[in-house]
């Protein structure tokens, strides 16, 4: 489990139109790296490279090299549903399957991949996935309950726990709390902490107090106008991003000049 990331000069196109231009950078195993940059700069565009999901837009396409534990995602050899059990991915908005139990929704990822288990193998995987994810001593008297019947903080932890129990290498989150409120928020920054012990983490954040607690390692991506591709800027040490950039466009950005 957990892998570190080698980027090599990657550029995304939609189409015609080159999104991001030749980023390079590296991903420590076990960290938590945010992306904070201004709208449109191509945080969720590159971040979605990192487990080929860009690849279900039609025209999406990259150059250069994604290379995990030294393997590149885009060799012709490697599958990309492969490569998405490795890498998993919680998005913006919870989006657990309405009419599915909570416990069918922590088990989806891994029936889509087809494992027979066993009752009681698979009732350990729900409860082992539901406890990394926090929310078990919140739903443990109502598996059988819809996962929409849950608050949206609860459901992004359900989210959480589904991601989780296909056993990735990798997770990504783009902007996972931007529709929670404050306390669930903060519960799901707190889960992040725990999960880094077992996984690498990638966290794409408008909110630049939470990159500062939850990442040791924060990219800051920007854009010189529009219909001009995303560039990556500077990655350091949060710490020293925060408080001693290296680059004024950063420190611009993040004592709030603009974006
Ligand atoms: N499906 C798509 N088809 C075509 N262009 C797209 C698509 N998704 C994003 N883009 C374009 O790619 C560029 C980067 O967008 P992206 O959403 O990655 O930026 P972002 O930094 O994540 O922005 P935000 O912070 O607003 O979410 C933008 O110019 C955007 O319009």
């Amino acid at each position: 489990m957990s892998k570190r990331i080698d980027v090599n000069n990657l550029n995304v196109y939609y189409g015609g139109f080159l999104a991001v231009e030749d980023v390079s950078l590296s991903i420590e195993a076990k960290s938590v790296t945010a992306f904070i940059g201004p709208s449109g700069c191509g945080k969720s565009t590159f971040l979605r490279t990192l487990n080929r999901m860009h690849e279900v837009i039609p025209g999406a396409r990259v150059e250069g090299e994604v290379l995990m534990d030294g393997v590149n995602l885009y060799d012709p050899q490697v599958d990309p549903v492969a490569v998405r059990r490795h890498v998993g991915m919680v998005f913006q908005r919870p989006n657990p399957f309405p009419t599915m139990s909570i416990e069918e929704n922590v088990l989806a990822g891994v029936k889509l991949n087809s494992k027979r288990m066993s009752k009681s193998d698979s009732q350990d995987l729900v409860e082992s996935s539901l406890r990394g994810a926090n929310l078990w001593e919140e739903v443990k008297d109502r598996l059988d309950k819809p996962g929409s019947s849950l608050s949206g903080g609860q459901q992004q932890r359900l989210c959480i726990a589904r991601a989780i129990a296909i056993k990735p290498d990798v997770l990504l989150m783009d902007e996972p709390c931007s529709a929670l409120d404050p306390i669930s928020t903060l519960a799901i920054e707190d889960l992040i902490q725990e999960l880094k012990s077992e996984y690498t983490i990638v966290i794409v954040t408008h909110n630049m107090q939470q990159a500062a607690r939850v990442s040791e390692k924060t990219a800051f991506f920007n854009i010189a106008g529009t219909g001009k591709p995303g560039k990556l800027i500077e990655m350091d040490d949060t710490t020293t991003i925060f408080s001693a950039p290296a680059e004024k466009a950063t420190e611009d950005y993040i004592s709030g000049r603009f974006g």
